[in-house]
């Protein structure tokens, strides 16, 4: 299998001094490409810092991130931006749609900003898998959460990304519409090759991935392939998540 996103002894310090905190320490990872990758820990343990530093969203203070083989270290805002742009979709907990635009318009907005063209054929396979055929002239307001969370997916996928990162991304949803977003991101990994890579504090949505990866203090302390829910908060326990 290919190799999407690497890397290599990636730290970060927030701050200086005295006050300096390290929130990664020498991480290094490789995801495939085609890959359902989760990231757990407990509460600090760096997971929102690893998924900004992989997606280009922030700067380690060393090591390397490559994606799809293109080195991000070194990379000015401007060339960050359109990287992103182009090469890489997220997916909020908190759905980060354009109220007034239609789903529509809200699916398309990445093709807009980056002054190309939108593949009519691509669009309609999309907004079919995200199951929003009929609802596309729509404004977020007159749609369910998962439905929000749906458009906020075919948004990620309209640019044929490298990489699908979600932080969080059903932390907002009820138990039901989150296992159908999950089995949607599942589809969108097995029926399209896209690859995700998801932070979540949920070991049943862990359990949807192919691989977890697990944080504690800034450092990736193990991994688990084909998880079950179980397994996974039983792991998270031992690193002691859920201390009172
Ligand atoms: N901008 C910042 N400035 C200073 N310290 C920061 C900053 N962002 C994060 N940190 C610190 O870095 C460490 C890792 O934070 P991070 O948000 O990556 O953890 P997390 O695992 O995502 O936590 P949570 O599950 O609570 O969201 C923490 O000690 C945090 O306080």
């Amino acid at each position: 299998m290919t190799e999407v996103l690497r890397l290599d002894a990636v730290s970060k310090v927030y701050g200086k001094g005295q006050g300096a905190v390290a929130a990664l320490r020498e991480v290094s990872v490789t995801i495939p490409g085609g890959s359902f990758t989760a990231v757990m820990g407990p509460s600090g343990s760096g997971k929102s810092t690893f998924l900004h530093c992989a997606a280009g969203l922030d700067t380690p203070s060393s090591g390397s991130v490559r994606l799809g083989g293109t080195e991000l270290s070194g990379m000015d805002e401007t060339r960050l931006t359109e990287l992103r742009r182009q090469r890489i979709g997220f997916v909020f907990q908190a759905f980060n749609l354009v109220s007034s635009l239609t789903v529509l318009e809200n699916i398309t907005l990445p093709m807009r900003l980056a002054g190309a063209r939108v593949d009519r054929a691509w669009l309609e396979e999309i907004v079919g898998r995200v199951g929003l055929a009929g609802r596309t002239g729509r404004r977020p307001a007159q749609l369910s959460g998962g439905q929000q969370q749906r458009v906020a997916i075919a948004r990620a996928l309209v640019t044929r990304p490298q990489v699908v990162f979600g932080d969080e991304p059903t932390g907002a949803l009820d138990t039901m519409t989150a296992r159908d977003v999950l089995r949607l991101l599942r589809e969108v990994v097995d029926g399209l090759g896209q690859t995700v890579v998801m932070v979540t504090h949920d070991p049943v949505a862990a359990s949807y991935a192919d691989t977890v990866l697990f944080l504690a203090d800034g450092r990736i302390v193990d991994a688990m392939t084909a998880p079950s829910s179980e397994e996974v908060a039983e792991r998270m326990t031992r690193l002691g998540a859920y201390a009172a």
